[in-house]
């Protein structure tokens, strides 16, 4: 059993080399830091049980060194306070909200600048109509013709025909003649009147055929046909219509279908493009006069007198453009909050706030419902401005239309918007993206429902499915409202009263009733889809998870607690890490961390390859201890802390925290948690009291309990000072104190840093030490760093990660001296000096090897004993000056030199880790 209780403070006279950890007998170097609390200390602890022994002689050590032992998760405050949680939800997003209050305000007065443009364009309307005569129909109530007719033969019809121009410019001649020769005659003299514009229908009997074309600018004699020939003629009737609509502005053209001297079968056909088809009755008259001409041998006089509009009371002329403009601009007003709620939501899904709370312990559902309230607050409170200012500037859209009605469609369809944001969010990672693709929707479903679903609204003749189908497109159902609110205040309506709203004609009801359902429907997809939808961050659930039994009563889901069958080992691994494996299973306490083959895959992805970040990695952390994460670049660390804390779900493997799986019990897992992540995930508008706060009352903090830990973090990261600024306003250190700050509150059973002290200052890193420090024994804490003193300050085990697997573990010391076979000399040559200095050492101390030279700087490790250390002292001393050396040094092995070994140096059959070539820029490099 290895002996832990003598280990002796030397630098040049030990010759202690063994491994540690396992069952070899063992004496250890100390650390040079004094603070350090080796092996032996751990050892010592009172609460460590004694190790049972195996067949084999395997000792598992217990490394915890905890003031209050924990024997069972059950001890542990897991529980999520609802009220606690929501009431430091809503605290936060007020304080947040009211910080935001520029943004807020504009968002708000946007929509009532629209308001506000429309009355001013109406005011300009209506100045414009006030100087303009108001129309009342003649007091003797005649009807106008709209075309005046003259019915007259042969020469006396021109005759009649230019007296009457100046009169009525625009006339139509009917020639009842037989005479044949009179034809072009007639032709020749009227189109001499074509530049008076007179419009002329030369009508003769002798010409009564498929086609007469009533033409505004020339006489429309065109190839006569006789009766005798009418079946024939249908193409060229066809052809000159079709043909000439443009070029030859026809107004109309009879099509006579049978016509003798029993039948009239006429369709009178009118240009559309040219003509509103006013004067159709009077054509018609014409051709019907004309055919009572033909056949009767004493002609009827029938008389017409034309058309007219109904009489009506006296009106001035009025244009309600914001009844007219209403639904079109409207549907742009209603669905302008949509891209807020978006950004909203977007904004913390992308800084990865969302997550970081849910670290921390905060229930989804509480997140949504408070994000819900405030969304759909910021949307009523735009909507009720809107519509105080509409009241306000006489829009009869909300004077004439009862409040009822429009109050229920403002709240009803604001569930709807919001649930539609939400649901819309849940496929957009990045907020610009969402924000813009939020505005592109608005603009785009407002376009088309002002230019689409208008018309479709507008046809009387449109059935009930399409409404239905239309209704189902958010933006349309609000269309469909607005429309209704329009059609029943324009053309003298009396509004939507509360007594008409259900009735067939609005349905105002009916459309409340889509807006609801789809606001459920839309919320419980978003929900559903956020718990399932692959994202960048999050575990995510099977997409039946519902249909599970654990769903609906909240108990564990056994299916899955499946146990995982720790590997005995795995091929490669290094006995240390082998031995790891082995104490996890047997060690006889309950561990605060177990990581149990821990395997993360990420998938190939936009041209990068899948990347296996940590391979079956096991090992324990007990409780109390500060355990070091050590590793290269990408070596799978924070991919390791993110697996742990429930960012990324592991590919396979997992975690117990006290016992609790990460699989089915990170809720609770989160309660007992404190997490500071590589990057500062914070909210810039709010302070770092605000902070500790939020994180606080989440941890189940309350009154004086929570003021004290507020103060306490404040002052531990030494921010107490800096109390009324924002976060955005802090430095880069400042921001990382207040990370730690936050990972530290609420009494949090296991704390993970990752790299808490990157961009602090020598002071503030020694004051960080202090605090994590302080909170060892309180709980187990998870410390990545690259800074190698700080690993051996803080922790008592380290393991050191290289690709994704755990090279070594053990603690500090008894790595160093595992892995260093002696001391350790620095010399720092001049430029161009440094090879002669390099060989004088290695002719004074031949079983020297060197480490490292980069920029000058030489390390050597010297085995124990190769040299008395007085004689060092002399020969450097006396040779400083013709060797051109700057600085030299003597040291205790340390971290670093283990690690340089572990990630630079290959593995030996034996395990160890051999360092052929020193460590040069280029072999870094390479
Ligand atoms: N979201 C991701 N998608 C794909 N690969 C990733 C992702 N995150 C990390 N990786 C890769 O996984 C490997 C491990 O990354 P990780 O961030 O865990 O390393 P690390 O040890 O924390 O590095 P560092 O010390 O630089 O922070 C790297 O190769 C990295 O490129």
């Amino acid at each position: 059993m290895a002996d832990f209780g003598n280990s002796t403070n030397h630098l040049l006279d030990s010759d202690a080399t063994s491994s540690v950890g396992n069952s070899d007998g063992t004496n250890f170097n100390t650390s040079i830091n004094p603070n350090h609390n080796n092996v032996n200390n751990i050892s010592n602890n009172n609460n460590v049980e004694k190790p049972k022994s195996s067949k084999d002689d395997f000792v598992p050590i217990n490394y915890a060194q905890t003031d209050s032992v924990i024997t069972s998760a059950d001890e542990l405050r897991t529980k999520r306070n609802f009220y606690n949680q929501f009431n430091a939800l809503f605290r936060k997003s007020a304080t947040y909200q009211w910080r935001q209050y520029k943004t807020n305000l504009c968002q708000i007065i946007l929509p009532l600048l629209l308001i506000l443009l429309l009355f001013i364009l109406q005011v300009v309307v209506d100045n414009f109509i006030k100087d303009q005569e108001g129309y009342k129909t003649p007091e003797d109530l005649h009807p106008q013709p709209y075309l005046p007719a003259f019915y007259q033969s042969n020469e006396t019809a021109l005759e009649e025909c230019k007296e009457s121009i100046g009169v009525y410019p625009r006339s139509l001649v009917y020639i009842d003649s037989s005479d044949q020769s009179f034809i072009p005659d007639m032709t020749a003299n009227i189109t001499a009147y074509a530049d008076q514009r007179i419009v002329f229908l030369i009508f003769a009997v002798s010409f009564v055929g498929r086609y007469a074309t009533y033409c505004q600018y020339s006489p429309s004699i065109i190839n006569p046909l006789t009766l005798n020939n009418v079946s024939d003629s249908i193409v060229t009737f066809n052809d000159l219509t079709y043909n000439e609509w443009k070029t030859n502005p026809y107004i109309g053209g009879y099509n006579f279908k049978n016509v003798d001297s029993n039948n009239f079968e006429l369709s009178l056909l009118y240009n559309n493009s040219n003509s509103f088809g006013k004067e159709l009755p009077t054509l018609l008259h014409l051709a019907s006069r004309a055919y009572l001409s033909m056949v009767s041998t004493n002609p009827i006089k029938v008389w017409f007198d034309g058309i007219a509009d109904f009489p009506r009371e006296e009106k001035l002329l009025a244009f309600d453009l914001v009844s007219i403009l209403g639904p079109i601009l409207y549907i742009f007003i209603f669905q302008l909050p949509l891209p807020v709620v978006l950004r909203l939501v977007l904004y913390e899904k992308e800084k990865k706030l969302r997550e970081i709370m849910k670290m921390m312990g905060l229930e989804m559902k509480t997140y949504w419902l408070v994000t819900y309230i405030f969304s759909y607050s910021i949307y009523l409170i735009s909507m009720m401005l809107v519509w105080l200012f509409g009241s306000i500037f006489q829009f009869k859209y909300f004077l004439m239309n009862n409040g009822l009605p429009i109050f229920l469609i403002i709240f009803f369809w604001g569930h709807l918007l919001v649930s539609f944001a939400f649901f819309l969010s849940v496929f957009f990672s990045k907020t610009e993206v969402g924000t813009v693709i939020g505005y592109i929707w608005v603009f785009g479903t407002g376009i088309l429902a002002g230019n689409v679903i208008l018309k479709i609204l507008d046809s009387p003749s449109t059935p009930d499915s399409s409404l239905f189908a239309i209704s189902i497109v958010p933006p349309f159902v609000l269309f469909r409202a607005l429309y209704i609110f329009r059609r029943e205040v324009t053309f003298d309506g009396v509004g939507v009263k509360i007594s008409t709203m259900s009735d067939s004609r609005n349905e105002i009801d009916e459309i409340i009733g889509f807006m609801i359902v789809e606001a459920i429907i839309f919320m419980v997809l978003a929900l559903y889809l956020e718990e399932v939808l692959p994202s960048d961050y999050g575990v995510k659930r099977h997409p039946l998870f519902f249909l599970k039994k654990s769903f609906w009563t909240g108990e564990r889901d056994e299916s899955m607690t499946n146990e995982v069958q720790l590997k005995e080992n795995v091929q490669g691994e290094p006995r240390d890490v082998r031995d790891e494996r082995r104490r996890i299973k047997e060690v006889d306490q309950l561990l605060a961390l177990e990581i149990l083959d821990l395997n993360k895959v990420y998938p190939a992805h936009g041209g990068a390859k899948e990347k296996l970040a940590v391979k079956s990695l096991a090992l324990g952390v007990d409780q109390g201890i500060c355990f070091g994460f050590l590793g290269t670049n990408g070596s799978g660390k924070s991919t390791t802390v993110s697996c742990i804390s429930g960012l990324f779900p592991p590919t396979s493997g997992t975690a117990r925290i006290f016992g609790l799986d990460i699989r089915t019990e990170i809720d609770k897992i989160h309660m007992i948690m404190g997490i500071t992540p590589q990057d500062n995930v914070l909210w810039d508008d709010l302070t770092g009291e605000e902070h500790l706060l939020f994180f606080g009352r989440i941890k189940n903090l309350k009154g004086q309990e929570l003021t004290d830990a507020v103060n306490r973090g404040l002052k531990e990261v030494n921010l107490h000072e800096e109390n009324s600024k924002r976060s955005g306003q802090y430095s880069g250190g400042m921001k990382r104190r207040l990370s730690v700050a936050c990972g530290l509150i609420g009494d949090p059973k296991i704390v993970l840093l990752d790299e808490p002290s990157t961009g602090l200052d020598p002071f503030s890193r020694a004051c960080l030490w202090d605090v994590i420090n302080s909170y060892k024994r309180k709980c187990a804490i998870l410390l990545v760093s690259h800074a190698m003193e700080e690993v051996e300050a803080l922790c008592q085990r380290v393991g050191i990660f290289i690709n994704g697997e755990l090279k070594c573990i053990g603690g500090c010391s008894e790595l160093v001296s595992r892995f260093s076979k002696g001391y350790k000399i620095m010399i720092n040559a001049e430029q161009g000096y440094e090879q002669e200095a390099q060989k004088y050492l290695m002719d004074l101390i031949p079983q020297a090897t060197l480490l490292t030279s980069i920029a000058g700087t030489s390390n050597y490790e010297v085995p124990h004993g190769s040299i008395e250390m007085s004689n060092i002292f002399s020969a450097f001393e006396e040779n400083k000056e013709r060797l051109h050396i700057t600085d030299w040094g003597i040291s205790n092995s340390s971290l670093e030199e283990v690690f340089i070994k572990v990630a630079l140096g290959r593995q030996g059959d034996d395990g160890e880790f051999i360092v052929d070539e020193p460590v040069t820029i280029s072999n870094i490099n390479n």
